[in-house]
């Protein structure tokens, strides 16, 4: 903490103290010409730059606006005194940028259709100029095609970068992750991602920055510019002879069914998840499978402990992940081998969800895996079968999602799992998705690999 730290300055030909306390900004400004006076008060981690320019002190930062809104705001004032300034100007910058690398580089992914066309818009107007009153600098990759983003992540040369940043939804984060991981040098490199809400489904923002700010760009920008890496467990995905990676979830059942069935109607942003997922339910689909489970956990108070534990931080089994070396080996081995399942609690039916998370929130106002951590080396599954349950009960654990009460409903399985594997066994072609992106309908293997990827975070936790 700075201890108080004050400079006189003229506003429009008026002494006016800029004081700097407890990380605090502070000074009173003229309103309007009837010479009201507004105070303003602005926290360090929202202080962009300070700078000094021909006599005037300019000061950027995102001010508060309403109750959940910043907007970019530049004071400039006139000096009195230079050398007093500049030690001014330099612990106010010292302090702002306490906990992270000023004026960072960034290589930006844009999907121009993400979020329904508006991803280029979004960043050009509010990320930008954030960006720019930061004194970041970046490298714009407009992306042309699916995969796009991980062809160039696989390949790029990093040393460059401070961070690599993605402007668009949970898409391109997916395609960021798996072209960093299919890198030869990829145990080596450690970027951390930052992610600009720009897309429809924007679940890791609303993780990062909480359900009320997630999709909010200037939040988000501020975050990538001052945010701490956060090191998340990646989940390595086998089908067929494939092997790939997700950071968020893995999903079979209505909501799969929800998502990937209704991919044309983006026009109608979130509300297509719920179209889908009632005309799934109506239908009656069949969502047979066999399922193994290394399981780790399945009692819910058990679950909820150790999750306060983690967040009283009091280490525990479940969750101190010691700091191990990396390694993208699997454990368990691929979908194709016999032996890892042999000892796996196995069940064999049909249900409504088969729903695995590493992420708490899969979207605005959906907390579906509230006990889910960065990096506890789990995945959180939920299983619902379709014994004796009314479709009146799937809408309401549905609902349910909003506060997380699904968790104490009888007929919702919740597990903490090391790794599983899902068979489908319907003869139909359905749907799985992965990370929120259409997956090969074929049987799949996921475990978890602990502490693999970097994402830059408010204070090192997911906002439950
Ligand atoms: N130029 C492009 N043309 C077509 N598809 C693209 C292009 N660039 C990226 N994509 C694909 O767009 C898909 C959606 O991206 P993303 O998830 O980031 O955005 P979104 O608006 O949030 O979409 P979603 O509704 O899937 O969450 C990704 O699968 C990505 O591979």
């Amino acid at each position: 903490m700075t201890e108080f730290l004050q400079l006189q300055v003229k506003n429009e030909d008026k002494t006016i103290n800029l004081s700097f306390n407890n990380d605090i900004l502070s000074f009173e400004k003229k309103k309007n010409f009837k010479g009201t006076n507004k105070p303003i008060s602005i926290p360090a981690r929202n202080i962009l730059s300070v700078t000094l320019n021909d006599s005037r002190i300019i000061i950027n930062a995102l001010v508060p606006k309403d109750k959940l809104k910043l907007k970019l705001k530049t004071y400039s004032f006139e000096l009195n005194d230079e050398s007093a300034a500049q030690t001014w100007k330099d612990t106010v910058n010292l302090a702002a940028y306490k906990d992270t690398k000023k004026a960072k580089h960034l290589k930006v992914f844009i999907n121009p259709i993400g979020g329904s066309g508006k991803a280029n818009k979004i960043f050009n107007k509010i990320a930008k100029p954030i960006f720019d009153a930061a004194n970041c600098t970046y490298d714009i990759t407009l992306t042309e095609h699916s995969n796009h983003a991980k062809e160039i992540a696989n390949k790029l040369d990093l040393k460059p970068y401070d961070a690599i940043v993605s402007a668009s939804g949970d898409g391109i984060i997916h395609e960021i992750v798996n072209g960093l991981l299919s890198r030869p040098d990829a145990l080596e490199t450690d970027i951390p991602i930052g992610v600009i809400p720009a897309g429809t489904g924007n679940a890791l923002s609303i993780c990062l920055l909480g359900n009320d700010y997630g999709n909010s760009v200037p939040h988000a920008t501020l975050n990538i510019i001052k945010g701490v890496p956060m090191k998340i467990d990646v989940c390595s995905i086998t089908q067929d002879e494939e092997r790939y990676f997700a950071f968020m979830s893995l999903n079979y059942g209505i909501m799969a069914d929800g998502d990937i069935s209704t991919d044309h109607l983006r026009w109608m942003k979130d509300s297509r998840f719920v179209l889908g997922t009632i005309q799934a339910l109506l239908e009656n689909r069949n969502y047979d499978c066999e399922l193994a489970m290394k399981v780790v956990e399945d009692n819910i108070e058990r679950i909820r402990q150790e999750y306060n534990n983690v967040y009283n931080s009091s280490p525990s089994s479940i969750t101190d992940i010691q700091d191990k070396p990396r390694t993208l080996v699997n454990k368990y081995g691929t979908v194709n081998d016999s032996n890892p399942i042999k000892e796996w609690t196995k069940l064999d039916g049909d249900g409504y969800f088969f729903f695995a998370g590493k992420v708490p929130w899969v979207s605005k106002n959906n907390l579906a895996f509230p006990f889910a951590l960065p990096s506890d080396g789990l995945l959180d599954l939920m299983i619902v079968k379709r014994d004796k349950i009314s479709k009146t009960k799937v809408i309401n654990i549905l609902q349910a999602f909003n506060d997380a009460s699904h968790i104490n409903m009888k007929e919702v399985n919740y597990y903490k799992v090391e790794a599983f594997r899902l068979t489908p066994k319907n003869k139909e072609n359905g749907y799985i998705s992965i990370d929120g992106e259409k997956a090969p309908f074929k049987p799949f293997q996921v475990e978890v690999l602990p502490k693999i990827i970097n994402i830059i975070s408010v204070n090192g936790k997911y906002s439950t």
